[in-house]
């Protein structure tokens, strides 16, 4: 059999260990495929840097248009929207399967690139862009093509997990974990990407469209980063029996008319320690997928770093490899459901209030009062030490209540958490943060 041409382009951390694997692995990937693949060039921007890894220095070069026009499968590991979404657009058109773990792409321009593989036959697999090394699209979007999914809910970034992470155990600070990220290959070319939610909202936009059939872009996604979360906020988290997690909730939602829906959110949230979340540690990922024939699934695994990664991206690329071998090809966009989004304020959620309040009295009826004036229930309140745990804040008549709350619209708890602060005796709210998670 021809061998396949493979043009990759990129050759950061992800791309180098893809080029390292697909020369080390040739043999077997052959057999696998039942075509060899052949790996004929990698796009760079620079050809003067060392790249090791025992890659044919003859293979780069800087011309990436060039390059693929040569190429039965093009594997675009570079990142960002352009040049990706031309050089993209120019594979697809001229009759090459793509592989990209581009997620920042596929949740701005996904029915653009879809639209460019239907007509030109061709493949567009992207498993990589979630949840890293993790076999969680094809699942959802094959093994669960007979089930409904009612909600996806799990950790995505595996950069603001290893913050977190380190926050909570090392005490290190948050500049020095998100070095760290960086260094170990986990954060995006900008880690603002990933401390600010961009990255964690574009991959829940693509796990809510595969799983609701429904085009879901990152715009449509309520985002709240990490950059917020305080060494305090940790401590209290802790002092409930929690932890802080960044997560990406993806729901069906069914209106009071019974019409169905979806709401789609990444925020920070407490999650209670007994809850298998709560263990997922450094750049780890874990996903829950809840369908109302199966339960519950749990997939786990590394989310980020260049080598887990290209795990998932040969794995699509034998795919694709395969179908073109055998004349196939694989699930096209399936948007059939067309949910309409629905907004953060309907979400139904918990929220940890941290206040710190007048010491006298009183205060407590007063706040207790405002919360059920919102429609929202007290699950639990506590007095703590003053100044509060991690905090330095502080005054001899102060004291510093502790409010969680039982489920409510987050309207609702926005509402209450205005009216709390607006009161005399609250001298100041100290922290917010949603809890997410059965006890
Ligand atoms: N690093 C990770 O853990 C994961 C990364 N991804 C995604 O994989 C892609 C690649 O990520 P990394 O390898 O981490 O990024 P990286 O920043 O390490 O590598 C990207 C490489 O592309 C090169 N590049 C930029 N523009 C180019 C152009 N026009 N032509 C040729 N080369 C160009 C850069 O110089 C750099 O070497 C991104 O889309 C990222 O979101 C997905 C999952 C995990
Ligand atoms: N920057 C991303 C890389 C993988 O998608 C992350 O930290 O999860
Ligand atoms: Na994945």
């Amino acid at each position: 059999m021809e061998p396949l041409k493979v043009a990759l382009l990129g050759s950061g951390s992800v791309g180098t260990q893809v080029a390292r694997l697909l020369t080390a692995h040739a043999e077997e990937l052959a057999l696998r495929v039942g075509a060899p693949l052949e790996l004929i060039g990698i796009a760079v921007r620079r050809l003067e840097v060392d790249r090791g890894a025992g890659i044919d220095p003859s293979l780069f070069t800087t011309d990436a248009p060039e390059l693929l026009k040569r190429a039965d499968l093009v594997i675009e590991l570079i990142g960002g929207i352009e040049p990706a979404r031309t050089l993209i657009l120019d594979a697809l058109a001229s009759g090459a399967s793509v592989v990209t773990g581009n997620k920042a792409l596929l949740a701005e321009h996904g029915p653009e690139l879809y639209e460019a593989a239907d007509r030109g036959g061709v493949e567009l697999y992207y498993e990589a862009a979630v949840a890293g090394a993790i076999p969680l699209l094809r699942p959802i979007r094959e093994s669960l093509a007979g089930d409904r999914v009612q909600r996806v809910l799990g950790i995505v970034n595996g950069t603001t997990n290893y913050v977190l992470d380190k926050m909570d155990t090392a005490g290190l600070g948050f500049a020095e974990a998100v070095a760290q990220a960086q260094a170990l290959g986990y954060a995006e070319a900008d880690p603002t990407a990933d401390v600010e939610g961009y990255d964690a909202a574009a991959k829940a936009a693509i796990l809510a469209s595969l799983a609701f059939h429904t085009r879901v872009s990152a715009d449509d996604v309520h985002r709240e980063g990490i950059t917020s979360v305080t060494a305090a906020d940790v401590a209290s988290a802790k002092a409930i029996g929690a932890v802080v997690k960044m997560l990406a909730i993806c729901e069906r939602v069914v209106a009071a008319d019974g019409s169905e829906g979806v709401s789609v959110r990444v925020h920070p949230a407490m999650v209670p320690l007994s809850h298998p979340l709560a263990s997922v540690r450094e750049a780890f990922n874990a996903v829950f997928v809840e369908a109302e024939a199966a339960g519950e699934l749990m997939f786990y695994g590394r989310g980020a770093g260049g080598l887990p990664t290209a795990s998932a991206v040969l794995g699509d690329l034998v795919s694709a490899a395969r179908n073109r071998v055998g004349g196939s090809r694989g699930p096209g966009e399936s948007t059939y459901a067309q949910l309409p989004l629905r907004p953060m304020g309907e979400v139904i959620t918990r929220y940890h209030i941290s206040l710190e309040v007048a010491d006298r009295p009183g205060v407590l009826a007063t706040v207790s009062k405002v919360i059920a004036e919102h429609g929202v229930s007290i699950e639990t309140v506590r007095q703590q030490q003053f100044p509060a745990a991690g905090t330095d804040a502080g005054g001899q008549d102060r004291a510093s209540l502790v409010v969680v709350t039982h489920s409510a619209t987050d309207a609702a708890l926005e509402a209450t958490v205005s009216a709390l602060a607006g009161l005399d005796s609250v001298a100041a709210v100290v922290g917010v943060m949603r809890v997410e998670g059965e006890n």
